[in-house]
């Protein structure tokens, strides 16, 4: 069997005294689509956050793309990583935040060559190349040389996508990218994901309160619940199981909607 793209191995979090996660352990394998739905404070960011090397952790280990994200192997065994080794994982990963994190004063072009050309020292000929096809991908190629403050929510987010797809990463993140939009720019950036989805069968991991979203798209449904998975399959399992059979977490939460 191929190995996950991310593993998490009886990985612990804690925030002080509090415990996030025990003896957790996740999978995602390559070319697959995981939503991760969980009333608030689950612990779903910070699940996106270790990801990210935003956080650390206290215990277990983290595997990204067959490497640990937390150690470096030497020749000696596994050292605790240093900046270079984090650096280097990190660019596995895109990341598409809730609130867009677009640079305000950097054109929508921009905003979507700087890493290629800062981080993996492209020229400004192949950044904006990777950038037209990217703008085009997410239906945005007549607005290039606007600024986040010209665009709306929607947009905003869209330029957010093709900002993360600019370094190639092995995997998107997605942490709940339509919560701040008005609902009626939702579906344009669902659209976007269900591209990339369908038609380029890219890895994804998503945080999302969208459940109809998360039934249509997602090969499995993770639902968490106080830092552990209490539900877990392909959508039609998850969504269609007797009440009976179901979490009061799920139930809360999927009531809700
Ligand atoms: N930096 C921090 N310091 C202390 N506690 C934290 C910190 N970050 C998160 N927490 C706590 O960890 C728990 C999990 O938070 P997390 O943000 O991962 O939840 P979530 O499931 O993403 O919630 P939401 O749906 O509201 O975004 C919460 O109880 C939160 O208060």
């Amino acid at each position: 069997m191929s190995q996950p793209l991310i593993e998490f191995q009886s990985v612990e979090k804690r925030f002080g005294d509090t415990v996030i996660f025990k003896d957790f352990n996740f999978s995602v394998e390559e070319g697959e689509i995981v939503s991760i739905i969980g009333p608030s404070g689950s612990g779903k960011s910070t699940l996106l956050r270790i990801l990210m090397t935003l956080e650390g952790i206290e215990g277990g280990g983290v595997n990204v793309a067959g490497e640990p994200l937390w150690h470096k192997r030497t020749p000696n065994g596994l050292v605790p990583a240093d900046k270079k080794h984090l650096h280097k994982m990190r660019h596995h990963l895109g990341m598409v935040f809730q609130h867009f994190n677009l640079f305000p004063h950097m054109s929508v072009k921009r905003n979507i060559t700087e890493a290629p050309m800062r981080v993996q020292g492209k020229s400004k000929v192949e950044a904006e190349a990777i950038a037209d096809e990217l703008l085009e991908l997410v239906g945005m190629t007549d607005k290039a040389d606007m600024y986040p403050n010209e665009l709306s929510g929607g947009q905003k987010q869209r330029v957010g996508i093709a900002r993360a797809l600019a370094m190639k990463p092995a995997i998107l993140l997605l942490d709940e990218i339509t919560s701040a939009l008005d609902p009626e720019l939702v579906d344009e950036v669902l659209d976007v994901i269900r591209n990339l989805a369908k038609k380029h069968s890219f890895t994804m991991l998503l945080v999302t309160h969208e459940m109809y979203f998360a039934r249509e798209i997602s090969d499995r449904v993770c639902f968490f619940d106080q830092g552990a998975i209490v539900e877990e399959g392909e959508p039609e399992q998850i969504f269609t199981a007797p009440k009976e059979e179901r979490t009061q977490a799920f139930l809360n939460a999927y009531m809700s909607q």
